[in-house]
């Protein structure tokens, strides 16, 4: 069995425990995994607290900083199939989707590498005439870093190319699922030259090693991705350290489509918006919403589309859905399916696990017009799509605010001003017209209500891992009159 180990202080370790790693397509143990505990937190959280502070990392210009992204940006780059390999062998997400995403990846960083310099402070116009103010802008601090099993080096590359970019030192959590990639990610950091202790990975379980990070009391901010259940616990957590929070967390993303859109174009967008990653993303476009004239034909192209998706192993190139990460999600989408089909909502295609073993289940459509689904609601983080239909402009923008999420949004539509209206109208972090889930280094994403607060990608991103520390110089070399008085 392959053995992986967490990088503390610039040196590979095995944690206080070992577990075992599951084979989603097989549902039995191939990788074994060091098993982060209290102890081995606070040395990781220890060694980024000095790294901070300490030479050669605090007295690096933002050049030189932005050197060893790049330095590590190339690297992803060469080891973009290997790890993409490990992270389909380790959450079943297919080999197709994950060599791209990857390759992706070693972009975030280089554009975070072009940032570091980019960080300006500013010059006060200050009331004063004796006076030079300035804003200064500083590392956060030490940060922790908390991301949830799928995409994890795209999750995680939005948190520590930033970071790294402005100065911060971070312990980062890889998932208890699936986090073989960036236990391997974490070579790739030691052969960049990043000085020790800048950057640790550790691994374990949410309330022993989770928690144990995110309220250590020399940690200045939590960036987290993950459910809102486990927000909630973070946020709590924080009330131990005070530090900041920024929380990624989950989606109900409404996906519109009117009559008059390209339905072709539309089906295969929804297609990938519900479907692609085993509809383990975020993002999902797991609430369609349609025009009641354009909804029969419209779900008749879904449906034979998705009964001709190729399932199978997520290591072949050819293979479109894998398995579900794991048992636990497996049967919660079961589950789900059960309860929306007993609450009123029609199958229209899929609603079952195919047979054999792994953690498989088929692209399932839900017609829930008329229903009180849950399925409406909760996420399921799966391959299950949730139909509605609208007969007005107004009733498809009430019906895609209805939520309590607000992650993301796909509007289908030829019609430029509705497509602005819904753009405006739409309470969400992201919304995509004519297109699905496109992103890039440059475009930040985020939610609003239950999908959390902050944003990720993105210049912005980059300040966030900052502070602004207010500088007075007193210009004057006349001694300080009255006391007394305020100046
Ligand atoms: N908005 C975004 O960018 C994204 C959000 N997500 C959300 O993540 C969820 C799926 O991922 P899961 O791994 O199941 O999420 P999760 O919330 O169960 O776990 C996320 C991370 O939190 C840790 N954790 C668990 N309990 C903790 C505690 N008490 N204290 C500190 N850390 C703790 C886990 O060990 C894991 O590393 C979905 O809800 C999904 O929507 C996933 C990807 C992107
Ligand atoms: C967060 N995101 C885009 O804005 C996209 C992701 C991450 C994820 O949820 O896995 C994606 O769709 O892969």
């Amino acid at each position: 069995m392959q053995r992986f180990q967490c990088y503390i202080n610039g040196e590979f370790a095995d944690g206080e425990a070992r577990f075992e790693s599951i084979d989603p397509t097989t549902g039995r143990a191939w990788a074994e995994m060091p098993e982060a505990r209290e102890a081995d937190v606070n040395r990781a959280v220890e060694a980024a607290r000095i790294a901070l502070h300490d030479q050669p990392w605090s007295t690096l210009t933002a050049t030189q900083r932005g050197k060893l992204l790049y330095k590590l940006a190339d690297l992803v780059a060469e080891n973009a199939g290997r790890l993409a390999e490990l992270e389909t062998r380790d959450t079943g997400k297919i080999i197709r989707e994950t060599s791209s995403q990857i390759a992706y990846v070693a972009d975030y960083y280089r554009y975070y590498a072009g940032i570091a310099d980019k960080i300006e402070g500013s010059y006060l116009p200050i009331d004063k005439p004796d006076m030079d103010v300035w804003l200064r802008r500083e590392p956060i601090g030490v940060v922790a870093m908390v991301v949830p099993w799928n995409s994890q080096l795209f999750l995680s590359a939005v948190k520590i190319g930033p970071a790294l970019a402005a100065g911060c030192t971070m312990v980062v959590k890889a998932s208890e699922d699936g986090p073989a990639p960036l236990l391997e990610f974490a070579r790739l950091v030691h052969a960049a030259g990043f000085p020790a202790g800048v950057v640790n990975i550790v691994t374990g379980f949410g309330p022993s090693c989770g928690a144990a990070l995110s309220r250590h009391p020399q940690v200045d901010h939590i960036a987290f991705t993950g459910g809102p259940e486990t927000a909630r616990h973070i946020v709590r957590n924080s009330a131990e350290n005070l530090a900041s929070t920024s929380l990624e967390l989950g989606g109900k993303s409404p996906f519109i489509v009117f009559a008059d859109a390209d339905l072709e174009s539309a089906a295969n967008a929804q297609i990938a918006g519900i479907f692609a990653a085993t509809g383990q993303s975020c993002v999902a476009g797991s609430r369609l919403i349609v025009e009641k004239s354009v909804k029969d034909r419209f779900l008749q192209i879904l449906k034979s589309k998705a009964e001709t998706i190729r399932i199978g192993s997520p290591l072949e190139m050819s293979t479109e859905v894998g398995p579900l990460a794991t048992e636990r999600q497996c049967n919660h989408v079961k589950a789900l399916v059960a309860r929306s089909l007993a609450a009123g909502a029609k199958l229209v295609t899929g609603g079952t696990a195919p047979e054999g073993a792994g953690f498989y289940y088929r692209p399932t459509i839900l017609d829930c017009d008329g229903s009180a689904s849950p399925s409406l609601e909760n996420e399921f983080f799966g391959p299950v799509l949730s139909v509605l239909s609208f007969e007005t402009e107004a009733e498809a923008l009430h019906l895609a605010n209805d939520s309590r999420f607000g992650l993301a949004a796909g509007v289908f539509t030829q019609n430029l001003t509705r497509a602005h209206r819904l753009m405006k109208g739409i309470r969400a972090g992201i919304v995509w017209v004519n297109t699905y889930r496109a992103v890039s280094p440059v475009a930040p994403f985020g939610g609003f209500g239950l999908s959390g607060h902050g944003r990720e990608g993105g210049l912005e991103a980059a300040l966030d891992y900052t502070r602004s520390k207010t500088v007075w110089l007193r210009t004057s070399d006349d001694p300080i009159p009255d006391p007394f008085v305020m100046r």
